[in-house]
């Protein structure tokens, strides 16, 4: 019954047909409504407190997010039950990770004064860092939240920095506090020597029991200041963010940095200079609900006919039809780290598959889109993505939203080729890479992405890292201690790795070769010269494209044996004798063999005379030969899913 009113009420609240209850149905339905009509007027910018939460990933951001909700009213503990609210997507939901940005607005009453605070939940691994820095754009304050029983981490100084360089009031919080391993003092003292923030500033809360939470709102408050803008400037808004609604179009979350934007109203985007109108507009509170203005200082959303998501320009300013602005200041594209091929397990799926693709990175617009098409698997398309768990999560987010069944090629780094005429081209694609780099004569040399690494780890664990780096080639190594106060003393490890180093299983061996302890962050640094080799695949002597690899020099053994071997387990045997071969150049560096299936042609003969069998054997074995010369290896495509997938 209950539930029946919502869906009634939410339907008359937004105003649209009842068509458009799907798609709120899965999420704004958990919460209650607001009982009245939310009034922006009655929040001009002294009031509103614009703030994210950053942290190392598992500090117990979305949790403490979720308290804040609670305390503040805005959502109801009984009707939330165990789920995180601001984990709104199921891979999220499913791997306890935060992977996309989401903005929440919760009204805190205060000594007889209603505040406006607009927080931004931001994700924690490095892979989405991207989605923390422009967060941050649209705050003044940041919450920095590190787990008592764990310290301060490799990204808790990551977003620590970016906070600072975009000038953010810091509140550094100790949660986790109610564990029985917390020890807020020390990490109190790791966070002075770290950030030279003084202990008596740090909060200690425990986002879980709520214990300390209230003394969160209160900093929110007090510590941030809100944000400058005037409402009798012309209409200026930032657009730090967007999602695609199948019915409305581009969704874009703003910030309005001057002026009142209303429903109805004509705006044009500084970056591509296209007009919309307005056609509904609110705040996330936590799901949309519409109001009838967003005024200066406001964090809210906004539908305005916008079509392709392309055109809402992440970092863009917004401004009236007629009243110019001066554009703020944008992000830097999101880069790709890695790239691999997709392909539909079944070759005639592709239209449906490009079709899915395109609508996912309408929501994930940090993914690079091209066709491309292999002999081996057909037509796909190659991606682009910040890092491996961003590709797993966006393969995963195919597979649960769009009911995709897809094959991703080994994914690989952009290498820089350098041609003796100073071109320089970026390949993306190992098939592209120069066979022979050295005898080709053309190629001046090759270059490969690098990271600036930091790990963070208790000072026993030291030398397992620094040899774990040493064998991933790392370069420039130095170390210094983060706090040498209690039972163990914790080191900075930083140095230079390759990034195909770091894509590959780095994260996995340095977990367990640290006991889980050592915490990884990385951040771009350039290109440098390597010798690095193009490793293609024969089966039967003939290449097979979707599985080439461009792998340093030093690896060539060690990678050819593992793959040949990989592949001699997962390929069907066939009628006749297959080698499979790894290549370097005209260099064979493995080899297996997959021995012939031997089909039983005297299966039907009993008994019998013997020259009758031996007859039956020696046609078969004729057969055999024929298929060889003129057959070509049966692999079937979901062969290519068991290699692909499996780890060697
Ligand atoms: N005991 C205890 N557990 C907590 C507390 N806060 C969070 N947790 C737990 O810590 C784990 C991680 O919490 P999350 O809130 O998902 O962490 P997060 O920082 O949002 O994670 P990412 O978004 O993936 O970076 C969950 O199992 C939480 O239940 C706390 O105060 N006490």
């Amino acid at each position: 019954m209950l539930e029946c009113w919502r869906r009634a009420c939410l339907n008359v609240f937004v105003g649209h047909q009842p068509l458009l209850y799907k798609q709120f149905s899965t999420s704004a339905c958990r919460y209650a409504l607001p009982k009245t009509a939310i009034r922006m007027e009655e929040y001009p910018c002294d009031v509103i407190r614009n703030f994210s939460i950053i942290a190392h990933i598992d500090h117990g951001k979305s949790t403490l997010a979720d308290r804040l909700l609670e305390f503040t009213g805005t959502i109801d503990k009984k009707e939330k039950g165990n789920q995180q609210v601001l984990d709104k997507l199921k891979v999220e939901r499913e791997r306890g990770i935060t992977v996309k940005a989401q903005t929440a607005s919760m009204i805190y009453p205060y000594k007889g004064t209603k505040y406006l605070f607009n927080l931004i939940d931001t994700p924690g691994h490095v892979d989405f860092a991207w989605e923390v820095s422009r967060s941050l754009a649209a705050c003044q304050g940041a919450l920095l939240l590190v787990d008592a029983t764990q310290g301060v981490q490799a990204q808790s100084i990551s977003v620590f920095h970016i906070a600072k360089e975009r000038g953010l009031t810091i509140i550094p919080v100790l949660n986790k506090i109610d564990m029985p391993a917390a020890d807020p003092e020390r990490v109190a003292a790791q966070i002075q020597s770290t950030f030279g923030i003084d202990p008596n500033d740090v909060l200690q809360i425990s986002a879980k029991t709520g214990k300390g939470v209230d003394k969160v709102l209160e900093a929110i408050l007090t510590r941030i200041s809100p944000p400058k803008a005037n409402e009798d400037d012309p209409l200026k808004a930032f657009l730090f963010d967007s999602s695609y609604d199948r019915y409305r179009g581009v969704i874009s979350l703003l910030s309005i940095q001057g002026g009142v934007l209303r429903k109805g109203d004509k705006i044009a985007s500084c970056h591509t200079r296209k007009k919309y109108e307005v056609t509904e507009l609110g705040i996330m509170y936590p799901e949309e609900v519409p109001t009838t203005s967003l005024r200066p200082g406001q964090v809210g959303y906004i539908a305005c006919n916008m079509k392709e998501s392309s055109e809402a320009h992440i970092g863009d300013t917004l401004h009236r039809v007629g009243s110019a602005v001066e554009p703020m200041p944008g992000f830097k594209p999101a880069k790709a780290m890695v790239y691999a091929g997709v392909y539909p397990v079944d070759s005639n799926d592709f239209v449906k598959l490009e079709e899915s693709i395109k609508r996912l990175t309408l929501t994930d617009r940090s993914v690079e889109v091209m066709r491309e098409s292999s002999t081996a698997l057909g037509q796909g398309c190659r991606l682009g993505f910040l890092g491996t768990l961003h590709m797993d999560v966006f393969r995963q987010r195919l597979e649960d939203e769009y009911n995709a069944n897809v094959i991703i090629t080994a994914p690989t780094v952009p290498f820089k080729v350098v041609y003796k005429d100073n071109k320089t081209v970026i390949i993306s694609n190992p098939v592209d890479f120069p066979d022979t780099v050295d005898s080709s004569g053309r190629v001046k040399e090759v270059q490969e992405p690098v990271v600036s690494a930091t790990i963070i780890v208790p000072e026993e664990y030291l030398g397992e890292m620094m040899d774990l780096c040493y064998t991933h080639r790392a370069e420039e190594m130095d170390h210094r201690y983060l706090d040498t106060s209690g039972t163990s003393a914790r080191v900075i490890l930083t140095c230079i790795l390759p990034l195909s180093e770091v894509v590959t299983n780095f994260f996995d061996k340095l977990k367990s070769r640290s006991s889980g302890f050592a915490s990884f962050d990385y951040e771009d640094a350039g290109y440098r010269p390597s010798k690095l080799s193009k490793m293609i695949f024969l089966l039967n002597g003939k290449p097979v494209d979707a599985l080439a690899l461009i792998i340093h020099r030093s690896a060539e053994q060690e990678v050819g044996r593992a793959w040949v071997k990989k592949l001699h387990k997962v390929i069907p045997r066939q009628l006749f004798e297959v080698p499979i071969q790894a290549a370097v150049g005209k260099r064979i560096i493995a080899r297996e063999t997959l021995s012939a299936m031997r089909a039983d042609v005297t299966a039907g003969l009993y008994g019998g005379h013997y020259e009758r069998k031996l007859k039956h054997l020696v046609n078969q074995k004729e057969s055999k030969k024929r298929m060889k010369k003129f057959g070509n290896v049966d692999l079937p495509q979901e062969a290519f899913y068991d290699i692909l997938s499996t780890k060697s």
